[in-house]
C-alpha cells in the first residue's frame, strides 16, 4: 500500500489545498488579481460594489447591473429590532470583532439560510448589514446614541463612514475607504477564507461560514495586524525614536506587526496603493509624526530584515487619519472580506468534497488502559 505523503513545512505553506477561479496571489508578474484583473487597476478605477459584484458573479457589472446591485444593498442596510436589542446588551469594552462575530451569528437566527439557493441573498444581506452592526453597537455603547442604520449615501464606503461619524464623508475619505475595501476584498486561501471553506465543505450554512471566518481574521497574525501596527506606530514620537524602537524589537525577536507575508516574498502589491493614500491623508491632516514614523519603521525593517509592509501596515495610519478608532480597523476588514469569503463558499459548494486532511501522529505508542484506582 502506498504510504501517506509527509508534507514538508509547518502551516501547510506552499501546499495546494484546492482550486479557485477567484484570485491569484504572488504569481510572477501578476501581483494580486481578482478574476484576472490587477487589484491596482481595480483600486484606481472601480467602485467597491463593482469589485464585490465581480467576485460574487464572475464579471464586472454593466451600468444597469451595478445600479440594481447598489439598490439591493441599500434596501438591506437596516437591522431587525431584535438584533439592535442584542447589540445594545454587548458591553462597551467588548472587542468590536466579537461584536461582528455575534452580529453575523445572531442575524443567522433571525433570517437563516434555509437552502443554498438563498446564498446570494444572504451574502448581500450580510454585506449590507455589517456597517450597521458595527456602528450601531459602537455609537450606542460609546456615545449613548441609537443611530439610524440607513443613510442617503449611494456607496457602501460613504454609507459606512456616514454611520460611523454621523455626517457625509469628504470625497477624499470616501475614495480612500472605497480603495481600502477593494484591497481587502479577496486573497485566495488565506487563513480566514480557508476557515470559511472548511466550514462550507461540511455543507454548513453561510452564516456559520462567515462567523467562523471572522474568528480566524481576528488574530494579530492575520487581520488583527492593522490594529497591532497602529498601537506600535503610536508608541513613537519621532522617526529617530521609531528606528531605535524597531531595532530594539528586532533584537528581542519581537514580531513587527504589519510586516512580512506567508506568500509574497518581496512586496505586497496592495501596500503601494494604500501607502500612497495614507500619504495624501497625512498631508491633508498636516501630520508631522505618524506618517514619518511609519516610513522610518518601514525603512528599518527593509534594511535590517528585508521584510516589507503588508496590506495592513499603512492601513493603520490611513484609517487613523480618517478619524476611525483603532479597534474598528479589523471590523472594516470584515465588511470587505465577506465578499471574498462568500465567493469562496459558492465555489466550494459548487464542487464540494469535505475538507479533511490527515495528521502525522507523534504521540505515545498504543498502550493498555489503566483503571482509575491503579493510576
Ligand atoms: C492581511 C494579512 O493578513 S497580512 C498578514 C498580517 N500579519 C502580520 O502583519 C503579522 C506579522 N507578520 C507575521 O507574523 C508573518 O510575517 C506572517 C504570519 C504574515 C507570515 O508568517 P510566515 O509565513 O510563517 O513567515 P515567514 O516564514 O516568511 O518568516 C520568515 C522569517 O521572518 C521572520 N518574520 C516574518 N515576519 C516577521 C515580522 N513581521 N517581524 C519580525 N520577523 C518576522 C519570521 O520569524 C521568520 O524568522 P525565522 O526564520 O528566524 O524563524
Ligand atoms: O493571504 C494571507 O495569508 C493574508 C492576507 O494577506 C490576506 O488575507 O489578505
Amino acid at each position: 500500500m502506498a504510504e501517506a505523503k509527509v508534507l514538508s513545512g509547518a502551516g501547510l505553506r506552499g501546499q495546494v489545498a484546492g482550486q479557485t477561479a477567484l484570485s491569484t496571489v504572488g504569481m510572477p508578474g501578476a501581483g494580486l488579481t481578482y478574476r484576472g484583473y490587477d487589484v491596482r487597476e481595480l483600486a484606481e478605477h472601480a467602485l467597491f460594489e463593482e469589485v464585490a459584484y465581480l467576485l460574487l458573479h464572475g464579471e464586472l457589472p454593466t451600468h444597469d447591473e451595478l445600479a440594481a446591485y447598489q439598490g439591493k444593498l441599500r434596501s438591506l442596510r437596516d437591522l431587525p429590532q431584535p438584533l439592535k436589542e442584542v447589540l445594545e446588551r454587548i458591553p462597551s469594552n467588548t472587542h468590536p470583532m466579537d461584536v461582528m462575530r455575534t452580529g453575523a451569528s445572531f442575524l443567522g437566527t433571525l433570517e437563516p439560510e434555509r437552502t443554498f439557493g438563498q446564498q446570494e441573498h444572504v451574502t448581500d444581506r450580510l454585506l449590507a448589514a455589517f456597517p450597521a452592526i458595527m456602528c450601531y453597537w459602537y455609537r450606542y455603547s460609546h456615545h449613548g446614541v441609537r443611530i439610524a442604520c440607513t443613510s442617503d449615501e449611494d456607496t457602501f464606503a460613504g454609507h459606512f463612514l456616514y454611520l460611523l461619524h454621523g455626517k457625509s464623508p469628504s470625497e477624499l475619505h470616501s475614495k480612500v475607504m472605497d480603495v481600502s475595501l477593494i484591497l481587502y476584498a479577496e486573497h485566495e486561501f488565506n487563513a480566514s477564507t480557508f476557515t470559511a471553506r472548511v466550514c462550507a465543505s461540511t455543507l454548513s450554512d453561510m452564516y456559520s461560514c462567515v462567523t467562523a471566518a471572522i474568528g480566524s481574521l481576528r488574530g494579530p497574525l492575520h487581520g488583527g495586524a492593522n490594529e497591532a501596527a497602529m498601537a506600535m506606530i503610536q508608541k513613537f514620537a519621532s522617526p529617530e525614536e521609531a528606528v531605535r524602537g524597531t531595532l530594539a524589537m528586532l533584537e528581542r525577536k519581537d514580531k513587527i506587526m504589519g510586516f512580512g507575508h506567508a506568500v509574497y516574498k518581496d512586496n505586497d502589491p496592495r501596500n503601494e496603493v494604500i501607502k500612497g493614500w495614507a500619504r495624501k491623508l497625512a498631508d491633508e491632516a498636516g501630520d508631522k509624526v505618524l506618517y514619518p514614523v511609519s516610513e522610518a519603521i518601514d525603512k528599518t525593517m527593509w534594511e535590517q530584515k528585508k521584510l516589507f509592509p503588508n496590506a495592513d501596515f499603512y492601513h493603520a495610519s490611513a484609517y487613523h487619519f480618517m478619524g476611525i478608532a483603532t479597534e474598528l480597523f479589523t471590523p472594516i476588514f470584515v465588511c470587505s472580506r465577506v465578499t471574498g469569503w462568500a465567493a469562496h463558499v459558492f465555489e466550494q459548494r459548487a464542487n464540494n468534497r469535505i475538507i479533511r486532511p490527515s495528521a502525522e501522529y507523534v504521540g505515545v505508542e498504543q498502550r493498555a488502559f489503566v483503571p482509575l484506582d491503579r493510576r
